[in-house]
């Protein structure tokens, strides 16, 4: 699924009302039923008060629209425009008109240095003020306002996206704190950055019937991962294959105390469907995997804690380097030219990063489309701080691109960025998968994929999502306390038969 900029979809407004055809008041209407069914669905309880915020553009010609309709529902209803043009928008106008025949609902408005309006703590707020048009940070009064509503203890719904938050870049004014927001026809890309998850809330996107043949022609460079592209990359299993057809991967991982990282590793590897496995581990390690993961092969260090060499690379496919492995002179004097011999992609995780960030010129030595996955401290070493996510993001896909490889930049929506300039934001995943381990995992799963032949931007977008997916399905039995790392290999094998039934 496309991300599309505040500009795009504009664009994709204008192109459906001139191709469906559909006046532009008729798609207003579309739009509102479909936020006005959502919010009943959200809120199906009438007596509790909705107080309707608009503004005067076309988002506040939604919240008109809306307001009309939950007064055709029965809800009880309030409603404020926030006056900051005494005309409004075209559309704004004739919902105005509308709603004004009803004569049964009192329409309040609000300018500039008014006292603040009353607003109870049980009411509901529909904030239709700003939309996609928001063309500067909101200040001064109306900051104060958005304060007001924020502090209210009202619980708040935004139509398309919370008043004040910029879509595609950083938002440095005030901005509603929505508790929920529904968006209009695809996700928007500051729903995707931690920084604005208190002011999108919980959110959800749903269609408007904006023009499919726009949608499909439209260039961008970033997606939402959804199950339809995912199952598009996954691979049946046919009668004659063999251990061979699914590869051999080498992983190295593991230390002293460090041991379970490399199990965790080695397990979603083999769940992950490769066909043979060898882990190359300190001698300290030695048992304990062989005892633990009798499936897999082990590749024995000649130091007894820590990785010191690593085997001959002629028999791999791919290798996953980091889980467990510590930072020592050692490790890192194996690491670095392990990295230099490889001649195919490799995956990279953890210690196997922070040594990479201490040697910035073997950047340029990963071989080409290497995966690496940190986590936002990790990314932090490698390439250095930023502002803000917007322009984490724009490192990250600068830094794919510069180096031909590809980051994986974890966390709630763990982005994908490619060598080709296109990031892939994941859709699965929950906070219960915040426990030790589950990056360890992960790396099993895209090494355990890269082995297989998948490519390295299919296995980073389809191990991404069944890691999350797995994780997803975990915590509906677990609950997300409970869960811990090795219950996301558990379900590993429940994600992929999912993927199957969209398959057949
Ligand atoms: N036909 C369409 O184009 C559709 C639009 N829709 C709705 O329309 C919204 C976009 O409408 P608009 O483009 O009118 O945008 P807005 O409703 O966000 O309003 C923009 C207006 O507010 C002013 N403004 C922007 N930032 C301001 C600030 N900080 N302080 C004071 N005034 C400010 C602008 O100058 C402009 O006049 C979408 O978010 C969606 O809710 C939906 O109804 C679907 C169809
Ligand atoms: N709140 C969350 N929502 C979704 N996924 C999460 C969340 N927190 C963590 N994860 C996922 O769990 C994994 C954690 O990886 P990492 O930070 O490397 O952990 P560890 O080093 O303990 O293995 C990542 O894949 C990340 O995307
Ligand atoms: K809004």
């Amino acid at each position: 699924m496309k991300i599309l900029t505040a500009q795009q979809t504009r664009d994709a407004d204008a192109y459906t009302i001139q191709h469906e055809p559909i006046p532009s008041i008729d798609l207003m209407e579309r739009a509102s039923t479909v936020f006005t069914d959502w919010f009943c669905e959200q809120f199906p309880m009438r007596h509790q008060m909705v107080h309707v915020f608009c503004g005067t553009g076309n988002n506040g010609g939604d919240g008109l629209a809306v307001a009309r309709m939950l007064h055709a529902r029965k809800y009880d209803l309030q409603l404020s425009i926030c006056r900051f043009s005494e005309t409004g928008s075209e559309d704004f106008r004739e919902n105005l008109e509308r709603l004004r025949s009803l004569r049964d609902i009192e329409i309040r408005e609000i300018r500039e240095d008014d006292p603040l309006p009353a607003l109870e703590g049980t009411a509901i707020v529909i904030d239709a003020i700003f939309g996609s048009g928001l063309n500067r940070p909101v200040s001064g009064y109306w900051a104060r306002l958005f304060e007001h509503i924020n502090e209210s203890g009202a619980a708040i719904a935004s139509i398309d996206i919370p008043s004040g938050l910029f879509a595609d870049e950083a938002s440095k004014g005030a901005y509603i704190q929505a508790d929920r927001t529904l968006t209009f026809e695809l996700p928007k890309l500051a729903f995707l950055f931690p920084e604005n998850q208190n002011a999108v809330g919980n959110w959800t996107h749903r269609s408007i019937g904006l023009a499919p043949d726009f949608l499909e022609k439209v260039e961008t460079d970033n997606y939402y991962i959804d199950r339809e592209m995912v199952a598009g990359l996954f691979r049946k299993r046919e009668k004659f294959d063999h251990k061979g057809t699914f590869g051999h991967a080498l992983l190295v991982a593991g230390s002293y105390g460090k041991v379970g990282a490399a199990i965790l590793s080695a397990r979603a590897a083999l769940r992950s469907g490769l066909g043979l496995l060898t882990i190359h581990a300190p001698r300290c390690a030695y048992e304990i995997l062989q005892i633990s993961i009798p499936e897999a092969m082990v590749s024995i260090d000649r130091h007894r804690h820590y990785i010191s060499e690593w085997p001959q690379l002629d028999s791999y496919d791919t290798v996953g380097i980091g889980p467990g492995i510590g930072q020592g002179q050692m490790t890192k004097e194996a690491i670095l030219p392990l990295i230099e011999s490889a001649e195919m992609p490799i995956v990279l995780d953890a210690d196997g990063l922070n040594i990479l960030s201490k040697n910035p010129d073997y950047f340029g030595k990963l071989p080409a489309n290497s995966i690496l996955t940190p986590h936002p401290k990790e990314f932090e070493r490698l390439f250095g701080p930023t502002e803000n996510n917007f322009e984490r993001n724009q490192l990250q896909r600068d830094m794919a691109a510069r180096y031909g490889i590809i980051i994986v930049l974890k966390g709630a929506h763990t982005c994908i960025a490619l060598p080709d300039g296109n990031c892939y934001f994941n859709s699965t995943g929950n906070p219960g998968m915040a426990t030790g381990g589950s990056g360890d995992v992960l790396t099993g799963i895209l090494t355990g994929l890269l082995a297989q032949q998948y490519s390295a931007q299919s296995a980073a977008i389809l191990g991404v999502y069944l890691h999350g997916l797995a994780g997803d399905m975990a915590v509906k039995k677990l609950e997300s306390h409970a869960l811990v790392s090795g219950d996301l290999i558990k379900f590993l094998g429940k994600a992929f038969l999912s993927l199957h039934a969209d398959r057949t």
